[in-house]
């Protein structure tokens, strides 16, 4: 699963943190049975029995706070934090991994009650904390997963979340902190009270990250007068799609702002892509399997006035990591895909209902988020999750705003006890 409530999470944490679970190895039937391997399980010396380890010919395994973690001595090697191999002024790794014996092994192995000491043939000691191994190891890795609230348009209501006001936004943390929690839990967040100007606006960006220049250049400005060869110029209603597919890796945030409308229609639409896509791992697995593994290719090919541009991205619809399945990345443009030439005619045929399923999800009226945009509330939309739309219009419309680089978003929000 690559989903778990909110609760879920912060319980796990919780207790991998506190060390909630202490046992001693006899507590469990199946390490009697190990105790007959050549190598015998150790314990810590001193106090309760929180830690047990094994030595194995090409592994370290370790059972620390309720988990089985295994640890390759290569790894344990190369992750040593002592001065000479690792600076811990600029966090960079000073050795040289490539010097290390790919058959290395400790000579010896001792712990205490908090710390694991390694001593390497050389005679070099690496000491770990076992809390850092425990946060670092593969198998707490796995079990770690952004906290998101998965939402359709009741939910998100229901939930309440308020727009942080511009000067707390702009002059204080804890305005900044709410603004990116909501941003993290729901893929999009609100500021209000923002003077209606470009300059404003981008200050508001500023504040979070650096902001990412496309080919729509830095902060953009938009009507519909077809100034650049995309529908988004124009005053027809535009079905929900995440923005530049057709980069390798598609604008992680996307701001708007709209300074002026007079006219009626172009309400904004939001759907959570995340949300949709969960449906589809429920309802139909083999779809969402199939969604995260075709590779596609959206394209974006402009030549109006000055303008001539052609860009190319693949990926497939739905990019999970491949080492806890959780979903990350959604690509879906319908305007934007470009020829499937990527898997053979059968394949294509199971991933055009693989496809349907999704959208299906998607255009469900309960999961579709109507707002309608006013000059002085800025919204922000996580263009990795999160797809947008918009009612065709008439009248004079404008509306400004950026893409952000989504590292420096989420390196502000780490920088503030977030996790991101
Ligand atoms: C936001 N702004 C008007 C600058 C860009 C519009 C980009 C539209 C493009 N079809 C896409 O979905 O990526
Ligand atoms: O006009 C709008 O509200 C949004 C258009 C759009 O999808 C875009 O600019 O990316
Ligand atoms: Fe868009």
């Amino acid at each position: 699963m690559w989903y778990h409530r909110l609760s879920q999470i912060y319980c796990s944490i919780q207790h991998q943190l506190k060390g909630g679970v202490r046992h001693s190895a006899l507590q469990f039937p199946c390490f009697q049975n190990r105790l007959l391997a050549a190598h015998r399980w150790q314990h810590t010396a001193l106090g309760p029995l929180n830690c047990v380890w094994q030595q194995h010919e090409d592994h370290l395994e370790l059972r620390y706070a309720g988990t089985v973690m295994r640890f390759d001595y290569v790894w344990l090697r190369d992750h040593c934090r002592s001065a000479s191999c690792y600076n811990s002024k600029t966090n960079q790794r000073s050795l040289d991994t490539a010097s290390v014996d790919l058959g290395i092994k400790p000579q010896t192995i001792r712990m205490n009650e908090t710390m694991l000491f390694l001593t390497w043939p050389d005679g070099h000691v690496t000491r770990y904390s076992l809390e850092w191994l425990l946060k670092n190891s593969y198998e707490g890795q796995k079990q770690t997963i952004q906290p998101r609230i998965l939402w359709n348009a009741e939910i998100y209501r229901q939930a309440q979340v308020l727009p942080v006001d511009f000067q707390s936004f702009l002059e204080t943390k804890d305005g900044l902190k709410e603004f990116l929690q909501n941003f993290l839990l729901y893929g999009i967040a609100f500021v209000e009270n923002v003077p209606p100007t470009r300059e404003d606006t981008e200050k508001l960006a500023g504040r979070i990250s650096l902001i990412r220049e496309t080919i729509y250049g830095r902060m953009w400005n938009f009507t519909s007068d077809f100034s650049r060869g995309d529908t988004a110029y124009t005053k027809l209603a535009l079905d929900r799609h995440t923005d530049t597919t057709y980069f390798q890796e598609p604008c992680g945030i996307q701001v708007f702002h709209c300074l002026r409308h007079e006219g009626t229609g172009g309400r904004t639409l939001l759907v959570d892509g995340f949300y949709a896509a969960e449906k589809v791992l429920q309802r139909a697995p083999a779809d969402f399997d199939l969604l995260s593994k075709v590779p596609l290719k959206h394209e974006y090919i402009e030549n109006v006035g000055e303008c001539h541009n052609h860009m190319i991205g693949v990926g497939p619809v739905l990019n999970i990591y491949p080492w806890n399945k959780e979903l990350y990345l959604i690509r879906y443009n319908n305007y934007d895909r470009a020829v499937i030439n990527t898997v053979p005619y059968d394949v294509v045929h199971r991933w055009y209902a693989a496809h349907r399923t999704l959208t299906t999800e998607l255009r469900r009226p309960e999961n579709e988020l109507w707002i309608k945009l006013k000059p002085g509330k800025v919204l922000f939309i996580d263009n990795w999750r999160v797809l947008h739309g918009r009612e065709s219009f008439t009248g004079y419309r404008q509306l400004c705003g950026c893409y952000l680089t989504r590292d420096d978003v989420l390196s502000t929000a780490r920088f503030l006890g977030l996790q991101a």
